[in-house]
């Protein structure tokens, strides 16, 4: 890597990583079904005793949910309490199918159950309509044609935040990068994989600026990183790969000087750096100078710095390398709740599960080409994204020679 990973100044326009949470999802409303619709099926004994029944004022449905249950006489008492109509309901139900298979049932039960499935009515009618035939009542016709809905439009393409056209690197007579292009939409977790030496972490250098490239061009937002850097940063929060960290600072101190070097004031950086202390598990660690820290905490007080400025675009080199499964999980809820508001990750990993279960789009990058990218489950295709990644990057390599590591030395 040529460039270092220099905090930029700017002033930002504020944008709350989890200003908006994602609203959970209420159940429409259902226009309101018809009586006959909604009524509940009669008590399957009402055929039996019509002459115990007595007409009630009461509709079916009230009746159902206000009146007392006579527990004596529901079958299935607890559940009945509850749902006194459907439970009333459910004899009726198994008679009907008995009713079918059983030769030896009265034709009157057989008339009552055709009844149940038909259409229900009120206890009050039951006797009468027991007497008639049921095949004469066609209420359910009306339903299909009330309830169908047109298809809603397709929603329009999310804005471009990051567009990289037509990259290129070389190193000497290395060719690192050799044309690349990339769309990355808003809201989108975006995962560049490919093997290593393949380009990954060239490219997103020079997307976010930190190393400049022989050809092509990169805009944030419409803003170009070269022409208008100053712009095209103030969005943009990088965890680069081969970290480059002020690491004779302690943590507290480089969130600190993160958010302020952003323009952030400072007690707006104390509140966000206790949030992002504690998301990240590093309570302990704040006092500490970074060049103690493990790697997975580096690689986490890198990411806190990172999103400190609350950014729109991240871009994150690599970041679950290093880090143990439990904080993998919460930065990975971080980050879906942070495009769930409208932010946008790009990031590089090797691990072909994490981003086969995070990404919504995959680039597969090999020897500095794209040989495949879109939606994961188009690139896929059918088969697991480390299979098919495997398929592009060339197959494995046999496992044959290294004999001589069989003999063991001793
Ligand atoms: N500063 C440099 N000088 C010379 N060669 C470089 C430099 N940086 C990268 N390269 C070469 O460019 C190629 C791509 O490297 P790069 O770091 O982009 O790969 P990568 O896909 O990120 O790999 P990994 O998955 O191992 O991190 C490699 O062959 C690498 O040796």
């Amino acid at each position: 890597m040529e460039s270092k990973n220099t905090p930029e100044l700017g002033t930002d326009a504020e944008f709350p990583v989890n200003a908006q949470e994602p609203v959970a999802e209420t159940s429409g409303s259902d226009p309101e079904p018809s009586s006959e619709e909604s009524a509940p099926a009669k008590p399957a004994r009402a055929p039996r005793k019509p002459v115990a029944r007595k007409p009630t004022t009461k509709p079916a449905g009230a009746a159902a949910t206000d009146a007392p249950v006579d527990e004596t006489e529901l079958p299935g008492a607890a559940a009945a309490a509850t749902k006194p109509s459907t439970a009333a309901r459910k004899p009726a139900a198994a008679k009907a199918t008995a009713g079918t298979t059983g030769a030896k049932r009265p034709a009157a039960r057989k008339t009552a159950a055709a009844k149940t499935t038909a259409g229900a009515k009120t206890p009050a009618e039951t006797p009468a309509a027991a007497k008639k035939p049921a095949a004469a009542k066609k209420p359910a016709a009306r339903k299909p044609a009330a309830r169908k809905q047109p298809a809603p439009p397709p929603a329009p393409p999310k804005p471009v935040v990051l567009q990289v056209s037509g990259l290129e690197k070389r190193f000497g007579q290395k060719v690192a990068v050799a044309g690349i292009d990339l769309e990355v939409r808003e809201g989108s977790i975006y995962g560049v994989v490919g093997p290593n030496g393949a380009g990954k972490t060239t490219t997103l250098s020079m997307a976010t600026g930190l190393l400049r490239p022989d050809a092509g061009a990169v805009t944030v937002h419409g803003a170009d990183v070269w022409g208008d850097p100053e712009k095209a940063k103030r969005n943009m929060g990088v965890l680069p790969d081969r970290l480059r960290l002020f690491d004779r600072l302690t943590g507290a101190q480089l969130l600190h000087y993160s958010g302020v070097l952003r323009g952030l004031d400072v007690a707006e950086v104390r509140r966000r750096s206790a949030d992002l202390v504690a998301a990240f598990g590093l309570e302990e660690a704040t006092g500490r100078l970074v060049t103690d820290y493990s790697a997975g905490m580096t690689k986490k007080i890198a990411l806190a710095c990172a999103m400190i400025h609350s950014p729109r675009l991240l871009v994150l080199d690599e970041p679950f390398e290093s880090v143990d499964p439990v904080s993998a999980a919460n930065v990975t809820e971080i980050l879906q709740r942070y495009v769930a508001s409208g932010g946008t990750v790009v990031l590089s990993s090797h691990s072909m599960d994490l981003i086969q279960r995070v990404c919504d789009t995959v680039a597969v990058v090999v020897d500095g080409h794209i040989l495949a990218s879109g939606p994961v489950d188009e690139v896929r295709a059918g088969a697991t994204l480390e299979e098919r990644f495997v398929e592009l990057a060339g197959g494995r390599k046999a496992a044959e020679g290294m004999e001589w590591l069989h003999t063991f030395s001793d």
